[in-house]
């Protein structure tokens, strides 16, 4: 295995691993520092090849939602993969950890990879729910304990973000074209990584991210800001204004002059006034159409979309039509966007029959402007007319819930069950090494998961099975499932990666087949029905002994 240092490309930062790029800061030392002094107390009394279980799951739903989109196994399968300490790693551990700590331990750590674990989890992309684990880490007590912080951090920010993105695209339709604009408001250069490459996952459609499209071959679109429009003030400013019709050879026409001419004519059209709109802005658009006369897309709200923005771009699109091209769209960045919407399309749609360009009636609308869940929601209900939403601030720093919870816990440690006692009882770990089944209707919806000490059969089509709830003795249910998915796979033994993975693209279309097997009410924004997560009578029997055996009784006096 190679340094991880010359494995880093020139920026220092992306190790190019062919089919998904990795971010270089992950990496062993990105941890907490109290998982390494641990290993070296484990490592002190003996405990270092003790064999253990690690359950990594969340306690509960973020954004008040009863589901939860898994993501981040890729990036945890290769952490695996990569995990070494290199050599300078080593020289700051040495440095770092008291003085007195043994060599010995230095050159156990130096030799340490994650071959001896076994990773299981549940397929990258589907619905997850509370206390069902998403991973379970078996192995070495020492490096089960070492991966802790770093699995967190990979799956609990990439889990929130495509659950995040899959509320947007439920609220927003399938049909409405989501992009992610969130770069500048991230948490950070790595936050907005992430928040590009799983909000995709999560059902996005494109990122304004240059470095996440090329990184992640995630689709790249965008528009301009209003810089552009405020940067000319007059048409004079224009040095360039020709332009090649796009078909018939050797036709050049004055992209200004005809815009200028159709700008009259669309005045009386659209009843508003030429001396109120901007020739500034006028001016702006007509250079970004010579730039891309086929991918013109203007922003209209700089100064007035009804006086000035869309008079200007209207103008602008006959011009190029006149040109052979057809223009995208246009941007709407404030104000109040359903009227905006349907006002730009109602213009559209005059302009289309007035001057015979049916393609018209297809120009884009982009909306974009502090968006959020509750934002479309409203203006699904008003009324609007937006194809596209561009959404930054409140989709990438997850504005709603920041973050997800997601735990590592040890729950068998030598074959031996361990819980974590707590007041609340929803947060009692589920002791021992367990399997987990997903049980469906004859409808093909989800109706329960199941989880079973691993030594138990698992469920079967057709056969009742008794499912209770961890902690209330008093709900309980027969279930007769359709079908039975076992949710684990082994992703990770031996020093190798296990199972083919899938590409973004295929998690991205996971995550829409998993979804569809949720019934609607569990999707449903306010107030949706909680999935159940059920435990087999015998693992219920078994975590209530355990339970008791290890809480202390009191005594009054
Ligand atoms: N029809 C609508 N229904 C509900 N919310 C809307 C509607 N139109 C816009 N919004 C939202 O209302 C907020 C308006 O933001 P704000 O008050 O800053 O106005 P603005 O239009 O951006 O003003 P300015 O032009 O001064 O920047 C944004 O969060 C936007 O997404
Ligand atoms: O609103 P968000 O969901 O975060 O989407 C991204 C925003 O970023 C851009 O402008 P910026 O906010 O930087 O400047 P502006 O609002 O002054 O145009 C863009 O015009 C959006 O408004
Ligand atoms: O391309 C855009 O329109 C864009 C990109 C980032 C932020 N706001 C808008
Ligand atoms: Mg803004």
């Amino acid at each position: 295995m190679g340094d991880r240092e010359t494995r880093c490309n020139a920026g220092g930062q992306f190790m190019d691993r062919g089919r998904m790029n990795q971010n270089g800061v992950v990496q062993p030392l990105l941890t907490d520092l109290y998982q390494i002094t641990m290993a070296y107390a484990y490592w002190k009394s003996g405990k270092t090849d003790d064999h253990s279980v690690f359950d990594l799951f969340f306690r509960s739903n973020p954004f008040h939602g009863e589901f939860t989109i898994f993501a981040g196994l890729d990036e945890c399968l290769r952490f695996l993969e990569s995990f070494h300490y290199s050599e300078s790693d080593i020289e700051y551990l040495r440095r770092t950890l008291p003085e007195g700590t043994e060599n010995e331990f230095f050159d156990y750590l130096g030799d340490l990879t994650a071959k001896d674990v076994t990773l299981h989890a549940i397929d990258e992309g589907t619905v997850a729910f509370p206390r069902v684990p998403i991973i379970k880490v078996e192995g070495p007590l020492i490096i089960a304990q070492l991966l802790e912080t770093t699995l967190l951090t990979l799956v609990n920010y990439a889990s929130l973000m495509a659950t995040n993105a899959a509320r947007y695209r439920m609220v927003a339709g399938k049909h409405v074209n989501l992009l992610e604009f969130g770069l500048r408001r991230a948490q950070g250069p790595d936050g907005g990584l992430s928040a590009s490459k799983y909000s995709y996952t999560g059902g996005f459609d494109g990122t304004s991210n240059v470095l996440a499209g090329k990184l992640f071959n995630i689709p790249v679109k965008g528009t301009h800001a209003h810089a552009y429009i405020t940067s000319f003030s007059g048409i004079e400013e224009l040095k360039a204004r020709l332009l090649k019709h796009k078909l018939t050879a050797g036709v050049t026409g004055d992209l200004l002059e005809l815009a200028i001419k159709y700008r009259q004519k669309l005045s009386t059209v659209l009843n508003v006034s030429m001396e109120e709109s901007s020739e500034g802005e006028l001016a702006a658009m007509v250079s970004y159409a010579i730039a891309f006369p086929d991918g013109f897309m203007a922003l209209v709200d700089t100064y007035d979309v009804k006086r000035s923005g869309l008079l200007n771009f209207c103008a602008v699109a006959l011009a190029l039509n006149d040109l052979g091209y057809q223009a995208v769209g246009i941007r709407i960045d404030s104000g109040d966007l359903a009227y905006l919407s349907c006002l730009a399309r109602e213009t559209f749609e005059r302009v289309a029959e007035r001057f015979k360009v049916q393609w018209f009636n297809k120009l884009t609308i982009v909306a974009s402007n502090d968006i959020n869940e509750e934002t479309i929601l409203s203006l699904n209900e008003q009324g609007h007319k937006i194809d596209c939403f561009g959404i930054g601030t409140h989709l990438v720093t997850c504005q709603r819930q920041p973050a997800l919870g997601c735990v590592y816990k040890l729950v068998e440690i030598n074959g031996q069950p361990r819980i974590k006692l707590s007041q609340d009882v929803e947060k009692v770990t589920m002791p021992g090494h367990k399997n987990a089944y997903r049980l469906y209707s004859s409808d093909g919806h989800a109706l329960i998961d199941l989880l079973q000490k691993v030594s138990e059969t698992p469920p079967e089509v057709g056969q009742k099975v008794l499912c209770r709830h961890p902690f209330q003795e008093s709900k309980r249910a027969y279930v007769i499932p359709s079908r039975v998915e076992p949710l684990y796979k082994i992703y990770w033994q031996n020093g190798k990666i296990t199972q083919k993975l899938p590409t973004l693209e295929l998690v991205r279309e996971k995550v829409q087949k998993s979804l569809k097997t949720l019934r609607n009410d569990h999707k449903r924004t306010l107030n949706p029905t909680p999935y159940k997560v059920s435990v087999s009578d015998n693992l219920y029997n078994f975590i209530h002994d355990l339970w008791l055996q290890n809480a202390p009784i009191g005594e009054l006096s």
